[in-house]
């Protein structure tokens, strides 16, 4: 059995939690850069918690220049061992509809403009994604959300596209009829793959504030609805956060599904051709099967 320390990355207007006890924000130093911010560090019901705003708290950073590696380096080196994403997101199903939530278990990425990887050359990795949420930490949010009486739906596709603008009509059709995604948003990807690599388990909490453009009775997506829904989607979310703690306890054992292990196998360098610099850098992400 290990500590519990439960991460929640929040994203469009989720930008701090409440109920901690001993709160602080503490900046943290990482070989990948300054995280989003400063991290809120505390305990609920027992069980440590930390808070990061992925844009940052008065939202500075735009999808494509989230700091995402530094970001999950930042909790992994803070000890945490499972990450709670909640995240705004457009909808391409009639019955997911904006207010409701969805936990996600699969992604398209169609982002291209970001690092995806810690690793690199003088140190290579490839994990699996395949199936890229943990199954026991999406559970927990289910059931956190059903008990605060959250309109939520089990698995979903979230396509991750690059943004910062939304999609064309075209885009919207093709991603809701022919590839179908469920769910539409510009940050779970390379968050998601980011913290497999850190072999921390991840799952995504999207909170649904629009119908993207593809809806012949809603209008295109724009700022000013987003936010309108926003609102009362944040709140839900905080509901939400606050009865994870209980759920998942303070000790935990290893993920039943090997999120905590993805890094066994994955290094195909050879140690004597590995980067000093590069297995350096790695200290908080891959130190559990570099030393
Ligand atoms: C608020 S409009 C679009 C913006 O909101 C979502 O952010 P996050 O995933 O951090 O909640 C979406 O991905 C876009 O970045
Ligand atoms: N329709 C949409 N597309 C991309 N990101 C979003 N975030 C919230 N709504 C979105």
């Amino acid at each position: 059995m290990t500590r519990t320390k439960i991460a929640v990355i929040g994203g469009s207007g989720l930008y701090d939690i409440d109920g901690l006890q001993d709160a602080r924000w503490t900046e943290v130093k990482t070989p990948w850069g300054a995280p989003s911010d400063a991290l809120l560090t505390g305990v609920l019901d027992g069980v440590d918690m930390v808070f990061l705003p992925r844009h940052g708290r008065g939202h500075v950073h735009s999808p494509s220049t989230v700091p995402y590696r530094a970001n999950i380096d930042a909790l992994k080196r803070l000890g945490c061992t499972d990450v709670v994403s909640v995240s705004a997101c457009g909808s391409f199903r009639e019955d997911m509809a904006p207010g409701d939530f969805v936990l996600v278990d699969q992604f398209i990425d169609r982002t291209f403009a970001r690092e995806k990887s810690f690793f690199g050359t003088g140190c290579v990795a490839h994990v699996s994604v395949a199936h890229p949420t943990c199954p026991r930490l999406t559970e927990a949010c289910y059931k956190a959300a059903t008990d605060a009486g959250i309109s939520v739906h089990q698995g979903g596709t979230y396509l991750a596209m690059e943004g910062p603008q939304f999609s064309t009509l075209a885009e919207s059709r093709m991603y809701r009829e022919s590839w179908g995604a469920d769910v539409i948003g510009m940050t779970n990807m390379p968050e998601a793959k980011l913290a497999r690599e850190a072999e921390l388990c991840y799952a995504s909490v999207a909170m649904i504030t629009d119908y993207d453009s593809w809806h012949p009775d809603h209008g295109e997506v724009d700022v000013p609805e987003i936010i309108r829904t926003l609102t009362g989607n944040a709140d839900k979310g905080r509901d939400l956060v606050r009865r994870l703690p209980a759920l998942l306890g303070a000790e935990r054992n290893p993920c039943p599904h090997g999120c905590d292990r993805a890094l066994e196998f994955a290094i195909l360098t050879a140690p004597e051709a590995r980067d000093a610099d590069m297995v350096g850098k790695l200290d908080a992400v891959a130190g559990r099967v570099l030393t």
